[in-house]
């Protein structure tokens, strides 16, 4: 008997949406620096640099925070409910590490971390998350609103997924994005509707920016369901401001329009005279309830916790935990999410513990209380040293010139270059800042991701670092830079001018 040898999946036949969406910060540099990484491992000496840093992705652990104890006890704790009763427990862990895992442990179905739960998470875990909703806001938040995902991405997949009927259906995005956004809607077969920040404001967002990209939407023939909005930005590192905030409602509600208020770096704010503020206390101060409008918000154990004031305080991106608050939804609706949610049957369990974590931490009073703020204080105020000495490192190089960092975890520096470099691209057959950010990994170590990525306003450069390097990492990333960006720009320089605008 014969058959076809060749198989009939390739990779031109499988799912176009696919291979068309692209997802820098885990592409092509990564790959790049992996091959590095094997090539140094094979021989440690065959490259100009001794490590590779990873300045592609807001990945804390990976570039040297450590684990916040309390968290870690707890998570133990969960895993081992045996050893709650066991008398040595008592030397290892804290009296508020137990308390809290024997309450959790009790709380979980089956009182073991091993078993599915409920689709939309566990009830008392949800309990928890609510609570401190209500504390962050002033407003109260129901335990039956929120859903423990598997990370902030996974809960943006989801709501997009319900919102996407065809590619007619447009979602309002901001432009530089985070690229989780185009890369779902392609996927869900929808539209992207971009509007532009404004680099010169300091990466603010106009109002009537936005509407014109509606109209323009609309006229098109598409019908714009919701507004992503990035606060604290990725990658720009902007802080809104409470007017701007207000506008977005007010435009939201007018308009019709959910906001998807990403606010996964609500507690990575550095600037005195910014504060983070959820949509829905905006929209709830402005005297707008849930028949008005449709929030959801999203939030992410990867980065930060509201109630300690950190930046990138619990830093536990691998454990892929995260919640939206749904408001503004009829039970219908919700009944949908929770359908949908149930196709992969459950959060992950430790996932779901963290986020109730971060949503309630050891409190003043508890035993764990105090280690616990000399923990966070540290890593609180080394972030934001480590923010200003790479800014400041990046504002001092020829030709580039750095917005300063309100908030998140990145710097986005743009790039003037030489018109002999962006020449020398041309014919490598690569854009300018992918021409830059190789040549920058190849000569240093350091990998950090094309404005490319994050689709970058047409015909300008960037490049996306992030700022959780520790500072022995940071310190010694810096004379590198530099002495890469000299030795790049000397070669280049040639006779002609910069190409500041490669729109003009
Ligand atoms: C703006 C933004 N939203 C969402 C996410 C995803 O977070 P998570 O790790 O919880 O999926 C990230 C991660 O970097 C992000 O920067």
């Amino acid at each position: 008997m014969s058959y076809n040898k060749t198989p009939s999946i390739t990779a031109e036949t499988i799912n176009p949406k696919v291979k068309i969406f692209s997802y820098e910060p885990c592409g092509e540099i990564v790959r790049r620096a992996e091959r590095l990484q094997q090539e140094m491992d094979e021989n440690p000496d065959s490259l100009p640099f001794p490590e590779i840093i990873h300045c592609n992705l807001g990945n804390p652990q990976v570039l040297g925070q450590r684990p916040v104890t309390f968290f870690r006890e707890v998570l133990s704790l969960c895993d081992n409910p045996a050893l709650l009763d066991r008398e040595e427990a008592r030397a290892l862990f804290s009296a508020c590490a137990i308390k809290r895992a024997r309450k959790i442990v009790n709380s979980i179905p089956g009182k073991e971390t091993g078993g599915y739960t409920n689709s939309q998470g566990v009830k008392s875990l949800r309990q928890a998350v609510a609570d401190g909703i209500s504390a962050r806001d002033g407003y109260p938040s129901k335990p039956d609103d929120i859903f423990l995902t598997d990370g902030a991405s996974a809960a943006v997949n989801m709501m997009l997924q319900i919102l996407i009927r065809s590619h007619e259906d447009g979602i309002l995005c901001p432009l530089p994005e985070y690229p989780l956004y185009s890369a779902s809607i392609i996927l869900h077969g929808g539209t992207m509707v971009p509007y532009n920040l404004t680099e010169d404001r300091g990466w603010g967002l106009e109002i009537f920016e936005v509407k014109r990209c509606l109209e323009e939407a609309r006229s098109a023939g598409l019908t714009v369901r919701a507004m992503v909005v990035i606060n604290p930005g990725n990658p720009t590192g902007q802080v809104m401001s409470i007017t701007n905030q207000e506008e977005i409602v007010e435009f939201c509600r007018k308009e019709g329009l959910v906001i998807l208020a990403d606010e996964v770096y609500q507690e990575n704010v550095y600037v005195e005279n910014k504060r983070f503020h959820s949509f829905k206390k905006v929209a709830r101060s402005l005297g707008y309830d849930e028949k008005d409008l449709s929030i959801v918000s999203f939030h992410s154990v990867s980065m930060g916790n509201h109630l300690l004031k950190l930046s990138g305080f619990c830093g536990e991106s691998g454990r892929r935990g995260g919640y939206m608050e749904i408001t503004g939804f009829g039970d219908d609706v919700k009944g949908e999410i929770y359908k949908l949610a149930s196709v992969t049957i459950c959060p992950n369990i430790a996932g779901q513990i963290l986020t109730s974590l971060i949503m309630d931490p050891p409190k003043l009073g508890n035993e764990s209380f105090e280690s616990f703020e000399a923990e966070k204080e540290r890593i609180h105020s080394s972030f934001w040293k480590r923010a200003k000495t790479l800014g400041k490192a990046f504002s001092s190089l020829e030709g580039v010139s750095c917005n300063n960092i309100e908030g998140a975890l990145y710097i986005f520096p743009r790039l003037h270059l030489p018109s002999l470099a962006i020449k020398a691209a041309k014919r490598e057959g690569v854009s300018p800042d992918v021409f830059y950010t190789h040549r920058l990994l190849d000569a240093t170590g350091i990998a950090v991701v094309p404005g490319s990525g994050f689709h970058q306003v047409s015909g300008t450069i960037h490049i996306r670092c992030t700022i959780l390097p520790d500072e022995d990492k940071i310190a010694a990333m810096i004379p590198r830079l530099k002495g890469f960006h000299e030795s790049f720009m000397n070669e280049f320089r040639g006779s002609e001018p910069y190409m500041n605008d490669l729109r003009r």
